[in-house]
């Protein structure tokens, strides 16, 4: 049995969204405050569209902020799976279109041609990172570690920063960040919303057997902070 994590459950998505955008918010501004600069790392999928809306009309010091993305499928930046977009058209607006942000696609045709330049992109984000928000698939994944990829072991045990995916339960072959990087970090958040994705937390937290969910190397670990946020 692993031992739960931080856990918030609000009535509404829009409350946990609202609640979830002012913490990250403010330990923005306070890294920044304290050191000059900040990082924020998120996911893609479905789950954080209006938390990015709602993130990107805080008033911080956005120009200061490196952002990137915890996982990315290898497609172009304008197509409609891509990570990239989603964070260009939902986060990088408003105030916050002043950011810094760096893709994990690059022009390499592979992620495994790519991932060194990937994570060499990101020298020069200030680590630990600041805030992490981590989503969850179905299947127990976060970031683009999937319990049907061959390369899962080796995601949650390099110190590249940078790990090619080519999970064969979902599409498009990955680029992801790896645990090593992952846990550097000083805040992660894991976004839940809807019933099914309690239902999958829950399981996680029965044991700790990292292939069959890989969510379990966030959930499993006292090094980071992890604060689970949840609606139904
Ligand atoms: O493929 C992905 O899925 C997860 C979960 O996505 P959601 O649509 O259920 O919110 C996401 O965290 C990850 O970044 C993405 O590439």
């Amino acid at each position: 049995m692993i031992k739960e994590s931080v856990f918030k459950s609000f009535e509404t998505p829009a409350n946990l969204e609202s609640t979830l955008a002012d913490k990250i918010a403010t330990q923005l501004q306070d890294a920044i405050d304290s050191r000059g600069k900040a990082s924020l790392i998120v996911s893609g999928g479905s789950t954080p569209l209006k938390l990015f809306q709602l993130l990107s009309k805080k008033p911080i010091e956005w120009a200061e902020v490196y952002i990137t993305l915890a996982d990315e499928r290898w497609v172009e930046s304008d197509e409609k799976d891509s990570n990239e977009r989603l964070v260009r058209e939902h986060l990088l607006q408003n105030r916050a279109a002043s950011a810094k942000f760096r893709g994990l696609k690059n022009m390499f045709a592979t992620p495994e041609a790519g991932a060194a330049m990937s994570g060499e992109s990101l020298a020069n984000f200030p680590r630990p990172f600041d805030v992490v928000v981590l989503g969850m698939g179905t299947d127990g994944h976060t970031c683009s570690w999937f319990p049907c990829s061959s390369e899962l072991n080796n995601a949650l045990s390099t110190k590249e920063v940078c790990v090619a995916v080519n999970p064969t339960t979902a599409p498009h072959a990955r680029i992801t960040l790896s645990k090593d990087a992952i846990l550097n970090s000083r805040q992660i958040y894991l976004h839940l919303v809807g019933e099914s994705k309690l239902t999958v937390y829950r399981q996680a937290l029965e044991n700790d057997d990292v292939t069959e969910m890989p969510i379990r190397a966030v959930l499993a670990q006292r090094k980071t902070p992890v604060d689970v946020f949840y609606s139904a």
